[in-house]
This record gives C-alpha cells, sequence and structure tokens, in this order.
C-alpha cells in the first residue's frame, strides 16, 4: 500500500523505518540509462536527500554505460558488450575516464548539491578505494548459445580488494561519497570496472543494510518485455533459475552477479527499484509493499499450515 494521504498517518508510518534504519549504510546504484535523463537523475538526487536527512547514510555509486555508448559513437570507437560488460581497449578506457569520472560524475554532482546533500566524488582510483587486477581472458555463455566463448574483454578490472578508508573519512565529515567506476591496479594501471560489481564490493566492505539498484525498468521482470511481469521478492534460488532459463540477459546479468555477491556477502537486501517512477525509492524504503523488487539470500520459512 502506498503512503496513506493523511499526513500524519504517513508520518507515522514512515517513523518506523526511519527509526529501524538510522544511521545504516545504504549503497545506492545509480544506473547509467536512468541518469541520461536530467529530470529522473534530480528525482533520483532528491529522493537521496530526504534518506540523507533520515540520519540513513547513503553512498552513491553511477554507472553511465549509455552516456559512454554516445561519446563512443561520436569518436568512431566500436561498442561491444558482452554478458552486459563492455570490452575496453584503450581508446576506449579513455573515454570511460571522459564520462564516468568526468562530465556525467560532475553533472550528478552538482544535482546532490542542489538537493541539499553535501556529497563529494571519488572514483575506484582515489586513495586506493577500490583496486583491481586486469581481467584475464574468461569463458563467457551467452543465453541461447550452446557453448561458451573466450572473451578478452582488455582493460577491464576485476576487483581484488577495497580500501573503505577514504570513505569512512568523508562519512565522520557527514559528506556522501559518490564513486564513479573506474579502478585503479598496480604500476599506475586504471580499469574499467562495471559499476554493478563495484556497487557490491562497496556494500559488502561497508557492511551495508541495503543495496539498492536504480534501473529504468520498474525492477526484475519474470518477462523482460512485459513491464507488468515484476516480481517482488525473490531470492538466490530463484535468481539462479532466472539466469539459467535466460530470463535475466543484457545488463542484468552483471547486477544477477552482484546481488548475489552483496548477499553472500553479509549485505542484509538487494533492492531494484525503478528510477522512472516518481519516489519509487522511497516508497522501496518506507513501506511494506515496496515498490520493485526486494531479493533477499534466503526466503523465510514459510508459517507451519501455509499453503504453496
Ligand atoms: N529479467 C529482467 N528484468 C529486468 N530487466 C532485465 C531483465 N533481463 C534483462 N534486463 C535488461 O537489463 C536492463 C538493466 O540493465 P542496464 O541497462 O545495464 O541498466 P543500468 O544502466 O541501470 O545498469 C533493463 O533495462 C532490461 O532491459
Ligand atoms: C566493464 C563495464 O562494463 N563497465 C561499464 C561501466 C559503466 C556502467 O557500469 O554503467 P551502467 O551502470 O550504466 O551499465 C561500461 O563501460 O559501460
Amino acid at each position: 500500500m502506498p503512503l496513506s494521504p493523511d499526513p500524519y498517518s504517513a508520518l507515522r508510518h514512515a517513523a518506523r523505518y526511519v527509526q529501524q534504519f538510522r544511521r545504516k549504510t545504504f549503497v545506492i546504484k545509480l544506473g547509467g540509462a536512468m541518469l541520461s535523463d536530467p529530470k529522473l537523475r534530480r528525482s533520483a538526487c532528491e529522493q537521496i536527500a530526504l534518506l540523507w536527512t533520515f540520519s540513513i547514510r547513503p553512498i552513491v555509486v553511477h554507472g553511465g554505460g549509455p552516456e559512454l555508448d554516445t561519446l563512443c559513437d561520436a569518436l568512431h570507437l566500436p561498442i561491444e558488450k558482452v554478458a552486459g560488460r563492455r570490452v575496453t581497449s584503450a581508446p576506449v578506457l579513455d573515454a570511460a575516464k571522459m564520462v564516468l569520472a568526468g562530465k556525467l560524475h560532475t553533472d550528478l554532482l552538482a544535482d546532490l548539491q542542489a538537493a541539499g546533500v553535501p556529497s563529494v566524488g571519488l572514483s575506484g582510483v582515489d586513495a586506493g578505494l577500490i583496486k583491481a587486477r586486469k581481467r584475464p581472458p574468461v569463458m563467457v555463455t551467452e543465453p541461447g548459445a550452446p557453448e561458451g566463448r573466450l572473451v578478452d574483454y582488455g582493460l577491464v578490472g576485476d576487483i581484488e580488494s577495497v580500501d573503505t578508508r577514504v570513505v569512512e573519512h568523508l562519512r565522520a565529515a557527514d559528506y556522501v561519497p559518490v564513486v564513479a567506476p573506474l579502478s585503479g591496479g598496480p604500476d599506475g594501471a586504471v580499469y574499467n570496472t562495471n559499476a554493478d560489481t563495484v556497487a557490491a564490493a562497496l556494500a559488502v566492505a561497508l557492511s551495508a543494510e541495503k543495496l539498492f539498484f536504480l534501473v529504468e525498468v520498474p525492477g526484475l521482470l519474470r518477462n523482460v518485455s512485459d513491464p507488468t511481469s515484476l516480481v517482488t521478492l525473490a531470492n538466490l534460488t530463484d535468481l539462479a533459475t532466472m539466469e539459467n532459463t535466460g530470463a535475466i540477459s543484457g545488463g542484468m546479468r552483471p547486477k544477477a552477479h552482484a546481488i548475489r555477491h552483496a548477499l553472500v556477502g553479509g549485505v542484509g537486501s538487494v533492492h531494484l527499484v525503478s528510477g522512472v517512477m516518481p519516489n519509487a525509492l522511497l516508497e522501496e524504503v518506507f513501506t511494506n509493499e515496496g515498490s520493485g523488487t526486494m531479493v533477499v539470500r534466503e526466503s523465510a520459512p514459510k508459517p507451519a499450515g501455509a499453503v504453496g
């Protein structure tokens, strides 16, 4: 049920959640698709501002895939993605730095600032926040393909460690860290790392209560071409089934990995929420029913006598 139209009843209802989540860490990943639309970006920033006002401690991680595609097009660089991750040559990595730690990052910081959130931008390279090594060629199986194929992703980093000290310093001073999905390797190397993967690694390292993915779709869908086929609650077994049957494809594949990594790593719950529907993030946090998909490690056992 959405929040009651009676303001006092709505306040009382929300207050329960405010108490429960005070000083808890929420990692909020903003997807590149919704970030390309300034109106949606502002709406997400306003919702994050409200969480912050209620003493929830957000860490924002952002994507930027579609804006990077646009820049690659303009620069006549090839766009190749396999299982939702970009094959990254040296010129594509340069373009990634320009978008992910440049224009889009700065625009997001400006919108958060305008919404009243004192935010500070970092990439995974800053202060050794995200350390990675170059991903070796890996076998990837595409849905529908009988066999896997060996893929060299180029300058893509596999995360090796997360050093949260810079984030802790910022939070101690009441700043909200905003992290761009680049990672640092040995000898000054910089790697492109999927933002979903970065968000999950940070959520685990910070023992986050919740990890949110704001996406263009209403949440996890049983059938990607049917927006009404929303899955409201899922566990890791359900997720694996959807991956195996090919119901999870494209950009949802790195998210499925990230969700698993986060939940196995101790994050309480992961939420896929619309970045398009007004206030969907707030509805997910402050109502029982939520607005999108909640994924938990294991579903609670059904009470004795329950059917189904
Ligand atoms: N089962 C599914 N449920 C929802 N979305 C799915 C599913 N399978 C594939 N997708 C696709 O994954 C996309 C989200 O991934 P992506 O485009 O990388 O988003 P973002 O830029 O927010 O990370 C959705 O917009 C949708 O097209
Ligand atoms: C290796 C890899 O795939 N990196 C991603 C980083 C940006 C990202 O993850 O953006 P979204 O969240 O919008 O998908 C990319 O180059 O697109």
